[in-house]
């Protein structure tokens, strides 16, 4: 076992109340030994590592003032949650996180009380927050205290936070919104609203003068209310514009340096004592913080595998073939070089979604728009209503962040945006939160909208380069987080003919109807299969709409069985395979019809492969569901 960090006085906190016991200096001692266990567990089990590093004083500050259960404390995303879950009664499943049957590695009602609200997509804290404020306002059952929501800088950019604080300023309620501002989101923050917060941040001493200036003077802890009188003597008869938090209604203290617990304790003391509105705490961290490894790395260690402590090195398994994202991205870029209308958007998450090559060679056209998922599609269907050609690259989950806009400014005008739709399926340690699991269910009711999933890289390939050639209609095409399957990649995409299916393998009796990525587990299928003598037909659909209705009806005439398969909820891809079969009467004639679909619950973190165990829909899961349709009674039993 490598070697544990010493924490004696972690060793006494077994829940937040031990910390009411803990004099300042402890409380700095415990945020030293919070960062070092945290950076540990995290050595062990990877994970987003550098934003919890910099809030580790953040949570001790807050979990020693507030009084969490009874205080509801919301933590933006929850991928900073690590120090709060040590501090709050799960240090010994620490080392469990992300893994299977572990923590979650985000807040989780169902984990733990301190968890009062799940996250996991971005900015829905003060929101959450003034739930909790409007209910304990208005007598709760449950006993509610105060609600103070955590959220970053990159969280700060999506309408919902300014939503909420429309709401907020409006109600008056006594409720906390702490600004954890680090300068940082998973890139570098884009954004005319990050260079305001640098601006405030930059102003620190104008601050002081302006909080002065407006009274807020009583905020600030005694040792800085001396400084600010001093300031407001200095700044008589001059003017000075509220911050945007002050024009919504929100009283703003701050900047505050949020590593030093001299700074933080008061100041959250002081607003503990004194609000009787909503309060925003602007907190200055560093991501990455007290772990030099995080802090020069460019993405200031937000999500790692697990690493040596000692070098910061980090273990990656060896790939055996590209990345979808990066054949994605790839392929884009080539396109992008032969076709001036093609733009790239992405919602703060140019890396994983493969638009950093393409930020690289084509800045003017890629769009990095903060995380506004809804005005990134928007301002795509826009782009492609004036005759470019966007492609509006959104992870399957976020994109569920942008669905009106996906239904009422793309759909319903069908206007030609693309839909990159990378993390379709499930993605392992993220869990549940970050299944893209619902795309094709909820893109394939659309009308007008061409939906494909990729069955490997080069389909992947084939696929980019459809999209960019369609400017019918809006087009999505799906691939999953991780490497290809291996196949040898084409020199360039084909356009693939819209509507049209391929046969892999053709047999006699059972037809598989995959979509997507299963198609290799379901040839796999196929090969146990045929040591039982049983040879199924195999197709891969390419696309769920619209559907190859020539393949679909001549599988269905020529075999006995049908089965469709797919990574995707119910309601999805075979639904509308069961539609079609439905209108043209083929049950009539006896066919048998499986769907074989993501299963109708939650399904949470694990392995990709296990996670597909769970769900029913591994290689032997597939032939199990074959001998089953065929009636084979006694080879089932070995499957
Ligand atoms: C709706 C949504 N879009 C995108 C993401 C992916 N995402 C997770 S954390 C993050 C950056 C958040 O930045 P910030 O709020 O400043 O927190 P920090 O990591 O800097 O502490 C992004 C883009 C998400 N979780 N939710
Ligand atoms: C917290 C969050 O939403 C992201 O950091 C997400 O975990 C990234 O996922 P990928 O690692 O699949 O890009
Ligand atoms: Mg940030």
């Amino acid at each position: 076992m490598p070697d544990r960090p010493k924490t004696p006085t972690l060793d006494r906190v077994a829940s937040p109340a031990d910390l009411k016991a803990l004099g300042d200096d402890d409380l700095s001692s415990l945020a030293d030994e919070l960062r070092a266990e945290t950076i540990s567990a995290v050595s062990e089990t990877g994970g987003h590592l550098g934003a919890g590093l910099g809030v580790v004083e953040l949570t001790v500050a807050i979990h020693a003032v507030f009084d969490t259960p009874r205080d509801k404390l919301i933590w933006d995303v929850g991928h900073q949650c690590y120090p709060h879950k040590i501090l709050t009664g799960r240090r010994d499943r620490i080392r469990t996180l992300r893994q299977k049957d572990g923590l979650s590695g985000f807040t989780k009602r169902s984990e733990s009380s301190h968890d009062p609200f799940g996250a996991a997509h971005s900015s829905t804290s003060i929101s959450a927050a003034l739930g909790f404020a409007v209910a304990r306002d208005l007598g709760a059952p449950e006993g509610v205290g105060d609600a103070i929501a955590v959220i970053g800088d990159g969280a700060m950019s999506a309408g919902m936070a300014y939503e909420a604080m429309n709401n907020a300023g409006h109600l008056g309620k006594r409720l906390f919104v702490i600004l954890n501002d680090n300068e940082m989101s998973i890139a570098p923050p884009t954004g005319a609203m990050s260079s305001y917060l640098s601006r405030l941040y930059a102003g620190a001493p104008f601050q002081e003068l302006k909080a002065a200036a407006k009274g807020a003077v009583s905020f600030l802890p005694p040792r800085f209310q001396e400084g600010a009188r001093r300031a407001k003597e200095m700044i008589k008869g001059m003017t000075f514009g509220g911050t945007l938090f002050e024009e919504l209604g929100l009283s703003y203290v701050g900047p505050i340096d949020g590593h030093d617990m001299e700074s933080l304790l008061p100041v959250l003391r002081a607003v503990k004592a004194r609000a009787d509105g909503p309060v925003l705490i602007h907190v200055v961290t560093r991501k990455g913080k007290g772990y030099a490894p995080a802090e020069d790395a460019a993405d200031k260690g937000h999500g790692v595998s697990k690493f040596d402590v000692v070098t910061g090195e980090q273990k990656k398994a060896p790939s055996n073939a590209p990345s979808y994202t990066s054949v994605f991205g790839g392929t884009l870029v080539d396109l992008a070089a032969r076709d001036e209308r093609i733009v790239g958007v992405t919602a703060a998450m140019p890396d994983g979604t493969g638009l950093t090559k393409m930020l690289e060679r084509f800045p003017a056209r890629t769009f990095d728009v903060g995380i506004a998922e809804q005005h990134g599609v928007t301002f795509c269907a826009a782009l492609a209503a004036a005759g470019m050609r966007p492609f509006c690259a959104i992870y399957s989950t976020f994109l569920q962040r942008g669905y009106d806009q996906v239904v009422h400014d793309v759909a319903l005008q069908g206007l030609p945006v693309r839909f990159p739709i990378d993390r379709a399926g499930l993605v392992g340690a993220d869990g549940a939160t970050h299944a893209g699991a619902y795309d094709i269910a909820y893109l394939a009711n659309l009308p007008g909208f061409t939906v494909m999933a990729a069955a490997d890289e080069a389909e992947l390939m084939h696929m980019t380069v459809t999209a960019a050639a369609h400017d019918e209609g809006p087009i999505s095409f799906r691939f999953p987080r991780g490497e290809g399957v291996g196949v040898e990649l084409p020199e360039r995409g084909e356009i693939l003919p819209i509507g049209k299916g391929r046969i892999v393998r053709e047999g006699s009796g059972v037809a598989i109807l995959s979509l997507g990525t299963r198609l290799s587990h379901a040839e796999a299928a196929c090969e146990a299969l045929a040591a039982r003598g049983i040879a199924p037909t195999l197709a891969d659909a390419r696309f769920a709409k619209p559907l190859d209705r020539e393949l679909i009806l001549d599988l269905a005439a020529r075999h006995d069985a049908l089965i469709t398969v797919e990574e995707g909820a119910v309601g999805g891809f075979g639904s509308h395979v069961a539609q079609l079969l439905a209108e043209e009467g083929v049950f009539d004639g006896g066919l048998r019809f499986r769907m074989m679909t993501l299963p109708d619950r939650i399904i949470d973190q694990a392995s990709p492969a296990d996670m597909y165990a769970l769900a029913g829909l591994s290689a032997d899961d597939i032939e199990r569901q074959v001998l089953d349709v065929l009636d084979v009674a006694s080879l089932r039993g070995r499957a």
